[in-house]
């Protein structure tokens, strides 16, 4: 029996693996399960999953889930930062999911690879940030980093029952977001309500704005490099608007391995937490005869520059990608409050990234401070536009 811990549960991630998990109830048992502000979902999942923990925010979350609760709960609510750590690496849990979103990430990361625990990483910007550091970590704590991005999940089957030494590249497929049919001179009228309706996948709102800048394929870019241990010209972005197929390893005999399936992340999310077992997860296959093809193209790097930023971040390694990864963060949250325009978005970033002073080789606190110095200088961008 797995005992699990889910930190952002209440998120469209977390919200998958707890059905997953409530198809297998004697399989996981949920121990601990960490979010943010939604402590009306978090309350529910107390009741329907009977955690032992929980953790929020801040304080006051903490108070408002406990007005939630029954006073007869026997859960522990804690909260902050501190929190977080201590869901990502109690004593009490073999397995963590982080699906948290953003930066805050990186800590419980690190936390729960110190604690030995079994890491399903949905949260891409941990990797983005300090894949380098992350992925040493896990080396050394003998922790194996199950991807739970389709992508990765997808490059990691593929990759199942083959030599590393035998892959020559990925194709890391990519939906194109729904702006790939809309020319560029309309960007600047694009509102956050169009870039939040992705054509093929339902997720939270982060990543469906990155997905619509094509920043998820720069971020997962630089996700895969580290990951797998490839050189980022071993990375080729193809657009597939179906997402069928999750990715491709291509192997030197010139043979392509391909993953496919519905788009629906309870596949991927199951698989990295109950690998090398697949379980029965009510999914349909693809109609294929009903799918009027598969298509391929490569994807328009002047009208999504986010591309270019991944290389020229891991180009320069250091601090860039986690500077990129902050810039976007901010740009994003802008976007979405209706305080900058869609095509600021990649200004911001690439103006953010110009402006930073590479810190190669960071540790974990150099790494902080430029996400820091990144989210102010991009912040004070979108104040003045
Ligand atoms: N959604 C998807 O299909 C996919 C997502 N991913 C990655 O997985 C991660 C989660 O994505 P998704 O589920 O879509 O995101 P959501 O926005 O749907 O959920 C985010 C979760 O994180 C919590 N959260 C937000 N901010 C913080 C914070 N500062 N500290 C702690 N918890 C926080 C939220 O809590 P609350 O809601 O309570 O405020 C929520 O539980 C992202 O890194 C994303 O890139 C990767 C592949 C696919
Ligand atoms: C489901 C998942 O893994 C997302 O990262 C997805 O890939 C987003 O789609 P895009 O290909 O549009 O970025
Ligand atoms: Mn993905």
């Amino acid at each position: 029996m797995r005992q699990l811990s889910i930190l952002g549960s209440t998120g469209s991630i977390g919200q998958s693996a707890l059905a997953v998990v409530a198809r297998y109830p004697h399989r996981f048992n949920v121990r601990i399960l960490a979010a943010a502000n939604n402590v009306t979902l978090l309350a529910r999942q107390i009741e329907m999953f009977a955690p032992d923990m929980v953790a929020v925010i801040n304080r006051e979350k903490a108070r408002e889930l406990k007005s939630l609760i029954p006073d007869t709960s026997s859960v522990d609510v804690l909260w902050g930062e501190k929190g977080y750590l201590v869901a990502a690496s109690h004593d009490m849990v073999d397995t963590v999911l982080l699906a948290m979103v953003g930066a805050a990430g990186l800590m419980p990361a690190l936390a729960a690879i110190d604690a030995q625990k079994k890491v399903a990483l949905a949260n891409k910007e941990t990797l983005v940030m300090a894949g380098e550091i992350v992925m040493a970590r896990a080396a050394e704590k003998q922790v194996t980093v199950y991807p739970v991005d389709s992508e990765h999940s997808a490059i990691f089957q593929c990759l199942e029952g083959n030599r590393q030494r035998d892959l020559r590249k990925i194709f890391l497929t990519a939906s194109g977001g729904p702006f790939r049919l809309i020319p560029r001179e309309r960007f600047s009228s694009l509102t956050p309500k169009d870039a939040l309706s992705h054509p093929t996948w339902d997720m939270g709102a982060k990543i469906s704005i990155d997905s619509a800048t094509l920043m998820n394929k720069a971020l997962e870019i630089i996700e895969a490099v580290h990951l797998f241990k490839l050189m980022p010209d071993q990375v080729e972005v193809v657009v597939h608007p179906q997402s069928i197929v999750h990715s491709m390893v291509g192997f030197s005999d010139g043979t392509v391995m391909a993953q496919m399936g519905l788009p629906d992340m309870k596949a991927a999310i199951s698989y990295a937490l109950s690998w090398p077992e697949r379980l029965d997860l009510g999914l349909d296959f693809p109609d294929f005869p009903d799918l009027a093809g598969l298509f391929f193209e490569a994807p328009d790097r002047e009208k999504f520059p986010s591309i270019d930023f991944a290389f020229k971040a891991l180009e320069a390694g250091g601090t860039l990608p986690g500077v990129m990864n902050a810039a976007n963060e901010v740009a994003v949250d802008g976007f979405l409050n209706h305080a900058i325009g869609f095509l600021d978005i990649f200004h911001i970033i690439e103006t953010t990234m110009s402006a930073h002073k590479v810190i190669p080789s960071p540790g974990v606190a150099d790494i902080v401070a430029a996400d820091g110095w990144a989210r102010e200088r991009a912040g004070a961008m979108v104040e003045t536009i």
